[in-house]
Protein backbone atom coordinates (compact mmCIF):
# COMPACT_ATOMS: atom_id res chain seq x y z
CA UNK A 1 0.00 0.00 0.00
CA UNK A 2 2.56 2.28 0.97
CA UNK A 3 4.74 1.86 -2.22
CA UNK A 4 1.64 2.50 -4.47
CA UNK A 5 0.61 5.38 -2.33
CA UNK A 6 4.13 6.86 -3.12
CA UNK A 7 4.01 5.82 -7.32
CA UNK A 8 0.52 7.62 -7.38
CA UNK A 9 1.78 10.65 -5.61
CA UNK A 10 4.69 10.68 -7.57
CA UNK A 11 2.89 10.14 -10.92
CA UNK A 12 -0.07 13.18 -9.67
CA UNK A 13 2.87 15.77 -8.78
CA UNK A 14 4.95 14.98 -11.88
CA UNK A 15 7.46 13.58 -9.88
CA UNK A 16 7.80 10.50 -12.05
CA UNK A 17 9.19 11.29 -15.50
CA UNK A 18 8.06 9.21 -18.56
CA UNK A 19 10.42 8.84 -21.10
CA UNK A 20 9.50 6.31 -24.46
CA UNK A 21 12.43 4.18 -26.26
CA UNK A 22 11.97 3.61 -29.92
CA UNK A 23 13.71 3.02 -32.88
CA UNK A 24 13.89 0.46 -35.39
CA UNK A 25 14.17 -2.63 -34.77
CA UNK A 26 18.01 -4.00 -33.24
CA UNK A 27 18.45 -0.61 -32.88
CA UNK A 28 19.50 -1.30 -29.01
CA UNK A 29 17.07 -0.16 -27.09
CA UNK A 30 16.29 -2.97 -24.42
CA UNK A 31 20.30 -3.18 -24.26
CA UNK A 32 20.11 0.37 -23.35
CA UNK A 33 17.49 -0.08 -21.27
CA UNK A 34 18.81 -2.50 -19.15
CA UNK A 35 22.11 -0.55 -18.75
CA UNK A 36 20.15 2.41 -17.14
CA UNK A 37 18.18 -0.13 -14.88
CA UNK A 38 21.04 -2.56 -14.07
CA UNK A 39 24.07 -1.51 -14.97
CA UNK A 40 24.83 -5.05 -17.11
CA UNK A 41 24.79 -6.01 -20.92
CA UNK A 42 21.63 -8.72 -20.96
CA UNK A 43 21.07 -10.99 -23.38
CA UNK A 44 17.85 -9.72 -25.70
CA UNK A 45 15.86 -11.15 -28.01
CA UNK A 46 13.42 -9.04 -30.30
CA UNK A 47 10.60 -6.84 -28.37
CA UNK A 48 7.25 -7.98 -28.80
CA UNK A 49 5.43 -5.35 -26.78
CA UNK A 50 7.35 -3.56 -24.64
CA UNK A 51 9.21 -3.38 -21.25
CA UNK A 52 9.45 -0.91 -18.71
CA UNK A 53 11.93 0.11 -15.90
CA UNK A 54 12.12 2.82 -13.17
CA UNK A 55 15.31 4.70 -13.23
CA UNK A 56 16.51 6.93 -10.57
CA UNK A 57 19.49 9.52 -11.06
CA UNK A 58 20.43 11.59 -8.27
CA UNK A 59 16.63 11.77 -6.70
CA UNK A 60 14.78 12.46 -10.34
CA UNK A 61 12.18 9.29 -11.52
CA UNK A 62 12.11 8.60 -15.13
CA UNK A 63 9.56 5.62 -15.76
CA UNK A 64 11.12 4.37 -19.10
CA UNK A 65 9.10 2.34 -21.42
CA UNK A 66 11.48 0.23 -24.29
CA UNK A 67 9.34 -0.34 -27.66
CA UNK A 68 8.96 -2.98 -29.83
CA UNK A 69 10.53 -1.89 -32.93
CA UNK A 70 9.74 -4.17 -35.88
CA UNK A 71 7.91 -3.01 -38.80
CA UNK A 72 4.53 -4.06 -37.39
CA UNK A 73 5.24 -2.70 -33.66
CA UNK A 74 5.53 1.11 -34.95
CA UNK A 75 2.01 1.32 -35.72
CA UNK A 76 1.28 0.86 -32.45
CA UNK A 77 4.14 3.53 -30.54
CA UNK A 78 1.55 5.78 -30.50
CA UNK A 79 -0.34 3.92 -27.97
CA UNK A 80 2.42 4.88 -25.72
CA UNK A 81 2.52 8.43 -26.60
CA UNK A 82 0.72 10.08 -23.88
CA UNK A 83 1.86 12.16 -20.79
CA UNK A 84 4.94 11.49 -22.43
CA UNK A 85 8.45 14.21 -21.46
CA UNK A 86 11.25 12.43 -23.46
CA UNK A 87 11.32 10.24 -26.86
CA UNK A 88 14.79 8.85 -26.82
CA UNK A 89 15.21 7.55 -30.47
CA UNK A 90 18.16 4.96 -30.60
CA UNK A 91 19.75 4.54 -33.96
CA UNK A 92 21.88 1.84 -35.34
CA UNK A 93 25.15 3.80 -36.83
CA UNK A 94 25.99 0.78 -38.45
CA UNK A 95 22.72 0.16 -40.19
CA UNK A 96 23.03 3.25 -43.16
CA UNK A 97 20.31 1.32 -45.18
CA UNK A 98 17.58 2.17 -43.04
CA UNK A 99 18.65 5.76 -41.65
CA UNK A 100 15.95 7.14 -43.63
CA UNK A 101 13.32 4.44 -42.21
CA UNK A 102 14.55 6.10 -39.05
CA UNK A 103 13.54 9.56 -40.47
CA UNK A 104 10.28 8.74 -41.66
CA UNK A 105 9.29 7.58 -38.20
CA UNK A 106 10.91 10.69 -36.53
CA UNK A 107 8.80 13.01 -38.43
CA UNK A 108 5.98 10.71 -37.94
CA UNK A 109 6.12 11.11 -34.28
CA UNK A 110 7.79 14.26 -33.91
CA UNK A 111 3.97 15.84 -36.21
CA UNK A 112 2.01 13.94 -33.27
CA UNK A 113 -0.37 16.03 -31.14
CA UNK A 114 0.63 13.96 -27.93
CA UNK A 115 4.33 14.37 -28.32
CA UNK A 116 4.73 18.04 -28.83
CA UNK A 117 6.00 19.14 -25.35
CA UNK A 118 8.44 16.11 -25.56
CA UNK A 119 12.41 16.60 -25.73
CA UNK A 120 14.10 14.27 -27.98
CA UNK A 121 17.03 12.61 -27.23
CA UNK A 122 18.99 10.22 -29.91
CA UNK A 123 21.34 7.98 -29.11
CA UNK A 124 23.76 7.19 -32.18
CA UNK A 125 24.25 3.49 -30.59
CA UNK A 126 26.71 0.87 -31.79
CA UNK A 127 29.70 3.63 -32.42
CA UNK A 128 31.55 0.53 -31.13
CA UNK A 129 31.60 -0.65 -34.71
CA UNK A 130 34.33 0.65 -36.88
CA UNK A 131 32.95 2.56 -40.20
CA UNK A 132 29.55 3.16 -38.64
CA UNK A 133 27.68 6.33 -39.52
CA UNK A 134 29.21 9.23 -37.11
CA UNK A 135 27.08 11.38 -35.10
CA UNK A 136 26.93 14.15 -37.73
CA UNK A 137 26.21 12.04 -40.71
CA UNK A 138 23.08 10.68 -38.33
CA UNK A 139 22.52 14.09 -37.75
CA UNK A 140 22.77 15.43 -41.72
CA UNK A 141 20.13 12.04 -42.56
CA UNK A 142 17.74 12.93 -39.61
CA UNK A 143 17.65 16.69 -40.95
CA UNK A 144 17.83 17.75 -37.14
CA UNK A 145 18.60 21.25 -37.20
CA UNK A 146 15.19 21.35 -38.89
CA UNK A 147 13.42 20.55 -35.63
CA UNK A 148 12.43 23.90 -34.09
CA UNK A 149 9.66 22.97 -31.97
CA UNK A 150 11.45 20.19 -29.97
CA UNK A 151 14.33 20.56 -27.72
CA UNK A 152 16.83 17.77 -28.64
CA UNK A 153 20.16 16.27 -28.42
CA UNK A 154 21.94 13.85 -30.47
CA UNK A 155 24.89 11.89 -28.60
CA UNK A 156 27.25 8.99 -29.35
CA UNK A 157 26.81 5.91 -27.43
CA UNK A 158 27.91 2.30 -27.24
CA UNK A 159 25.29 0.30 -25.08
CA UNK A 160 27.55 -3.13 -24.49
CA UNK A 161 29.93 -0.79 -22.51
CA UNK A 162 27.97 1.91 -21.35
CA UNK A 163 29.17 4.61 -22.91
CA UNK A 164 27.64 7.87 -23.86
CA UNK A 165 24.82 6.42 -22.07
CA UNK A 166 24.87 8.71 -18.86
CA UNK A 167 25.73 11.89 -21.10
CA UNK A 168 22.04 11.09 -22.63
CA UNK A 169 20.67 11.39 -18.96
CA UNK A 170 22.55 14.39 -18.29
CA UNK A 171 20.60 15.79 -20.91
CA UNK A 172 17.55 15.41 -20.08
CA UNK A 173 18.14 15.93 -16.77
CA UNK A 174 19.78 19.80 -17.76
CA UNK A 175 16.44 19.95 -19.55
CA UNK A 176 14.38 19.54 -16.45
CA UNK A 177 15.97 21.94 -14.05
CA UNK A 178 15.19 24.76 -16.64
CA UNK A 179 11.31 23.87 -16.83
N1 LIG B 1 28.22 -3.81 -31.35
C1 LIG B 1 27.18 -3.38 -30.65
N2 LIG B 1 26.08 -4.15 -30.54
C2 LIG B 1 25.04 -3.68 -29.82
C3 LIG B 1 25.08 -2.43 -29.17
N3 LIG B 1 23.91 -2.23 -28.54
C4 LIG B 1 23.16 -3.33 -28.78
N4 LIG B 1 23.83 -4.21 -29.54
C5 LIG B 1 23.37 -5.51 -30.03
O1 LIG B 1 22.32 -5.30 -30.96
C6 LIG B 1 21.37 -6.36 -30.89
C7 LIG B 1 19.96 -5.82 -30.71
O2 LIG B 1 19.85 -5.20 -29.43
P1 LIG B 1 18.44 -4.97 -28.72
O3 LIG B 1 18.69 -4.15 -27.52
O4 LIG B 1 17.73 -6.27 -28.52
O5 LIG B 1 17.67 -4.15 -29.85
P2 LIG B 1 16.21 -3.51 -29.78
O6 LIG B 1 16.34 -2.14 -30.31
O7 LIG B 1 15.64 -3.65 -28.42
O8 LIG B 1 15.39 -4.39 -30.85
P3 LIG B 1 13.79 -4.68 -30.90
O9 LIG B 1 13.38 -5.15 -29.54
O10 LIG B 1 13.62 -5.74 -31.94
O11 LIG B 1 13.13 -3.42 -31.31
C8 LIG B 1 21.83 -7.26 -29.73
O12 LIG B 1 22.56 -8.33 -30.27
C9 LIG B 1 22.74 -6.35 -28.92
O13 LIG B 1 23.73 -7.04 -28.19
C10 LIG B 1 26.27 -1.62 -29.29
O14 LIG B 1 26.41 -0.51 -28.77
N5 LIG B 1 27.27 -2.16 -30.05
MG1 LIG C 1 14.02 -4.67 -27.69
Amino acid sequence: MGILFTKLWRLFNHQEHKVIIVGLDNAGKTTILYQFSMNEVVHTSPTIGSNVEEIVVNNTHFLMWDIGGQESLRSSWNTYYTNTEFVIVVVDSTDRERISVTKEELCRMLAHEDLRRAGLLIFANKQDVKGCLSVAEISQSLQLTSVKDHQWHIQACCALTGEGLCQGLEWMMSRLRVR
